[in-house]
Parts: structure tokens; sequence; C-alpha cells
């Protein structure tokens, strides 16, 4: 089981995740009404500094397909979350454009959502309650799912051992790895080291 630290933005935090070493960070590019949000210039400092062996995800919301495969070929980031209402035809698009791994979140309130995410052609979905919202969704509608899957939304030290029983392939954490809206390094240890024993 794998662990994602979403949402860094402060050039302390990219010195918490090259010690504590998550399998990848994630940083939202682009979404002004998210206080995490970065320009893609803001992004690329960032991860400059980042170990190179923590691929870095770039979260993005309904951004054009051009502007998607400028920050993976400039190698600002090396995986796409699309995280907004992109079809599966712009997820392949953007597969072929770049050769590089395209992450899908689909927000889940039904098992038609579940549907669309088992179907997608995605390199990986994420199962997301919305928008980094700190708010878990109906963990029931996940059944069968039939594909390795990242579980987001709300995830924090207190749910984790319920999360797991899903197992998903990849736990995503924002929300739950802060205090006071800034990334907290000792959640952080704390939330990676949970995981680990898993
Ligand atoms: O974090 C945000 O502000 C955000 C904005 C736009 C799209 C996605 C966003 N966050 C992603 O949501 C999941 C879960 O976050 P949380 O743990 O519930 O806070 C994660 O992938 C975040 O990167």
């Amino acid at each position: 089981m794998k662990v994602k630290i979403c949402g860094l933005k402060r050039p302390e935090d990219i010195q918490v995740v090259n010690q504590y070493r998550p399998d990848y960070i994630g940083f939202v590019i682009n979404f002004p009404k998210s206080h995490r949000s970065l320009t893609p210039e803001q992004a690329w400092l960032l991860r400059t500094d980042l170990s190179p062996e923590i691929p870095a995800v770039g979260v993005t919301v309904n951004q054009p397909l051009a502007y998607n495969a400028a920050l993976l070929n400039s190698h600002t980031v090396d995986i796409i979350q699309l995280h907004g209402q992109e079809d599966d035809a712009f997820v392949q698009k953007l597969q072929a454009r770049t050769g590089k791994p395209v992450w899908k979140a689909f927000r889940i309130r039904s098992q038609a959502d579940l549907d669309a995410a088992r179907h997608s052609s995605a390199d990986l979905v994420l199962l997301d309650n919305g928008y980094g919202t700190g708010e878990v969704f109906d963990w029931t509608l996940v059944r069968d799912i039939g594909r390795p899957f990242a579980l987001a939304g709300g995830l924090r030290a207190d749910n984790l051992s319920d999360a797991a029983k899903m197992q998903p392939y990849v736990m995503d954490i924002s929300s739950g790895a802060e205090t006071d809206g800034v990334k907290d390094a000792d959640k952080i240890r704390a939330l990676i080291e949970q995981i680990r024993s898993f």
C-alpha cells in the first residue's frame, strides 16, 4: 500500500517529505479556490528541491489538454491527476500526447460513479469526495472495483485502519496531514509510518 501526501506548497514541506519519503507527493496547480493552489512556476521551483526518487503528481481541475501536457513535458510533474470533469477521451489524448501516467479523480456518490471509475482509461483512478474537502464519502459504495485505485477524501490517522480494509493501492492524504491549513511534519511522519505498517 502506497502513500501520497498532497497539497504541498512551502519549501519546508519539501524538506519534510524528503526526510519521511512518501511514495508520491502532490501539487495543486492553478486552482485559485484552494489555499493550496500553486502556479506552474511555483510548483517547478519546489520540484527542484524534491528528492528525485519521489514522483510529483500535478493536480489540475478542468485545464486544457495543452496545459496539462506542458506540465508533464516540462518535468514540472511526473504524473497528472485530473480532478475536474475531464472525460475519457481527454484522458486518452493526454496519455497519447505525453506518454506519461494520467490519473483521474472520481467523485463517488453512487454505483454509477464507481462504474465510471472502473471503465476509465486512466493509469490509476482516484476515488474521492470532492476537491480536497477533508471529508470522506460513503465507503460502502466501494465494492469490487476490479482494478487498483487510490483512495482520497478525509483520510486521517483515526480512519486509516478502516480505509485499509478496502485495500487501496494508494492512500492519498492532504487535509489530514495539516494543522491550521499547513502541512504538519509530525502528522506526515506518523501517517506514513501507520500506512507502512498495514
Ligand atoms: O487540495 C485541494 O485543495 C484540491 C483542490 C482541487 C482538487 C483537488 C484537491 N485536493 C485533492 O483532494 C484529495 C483529497 O484531499 P483531502 O485529504 O480530502 O484534503 C487529494 O488528492 C487532494 O490532492
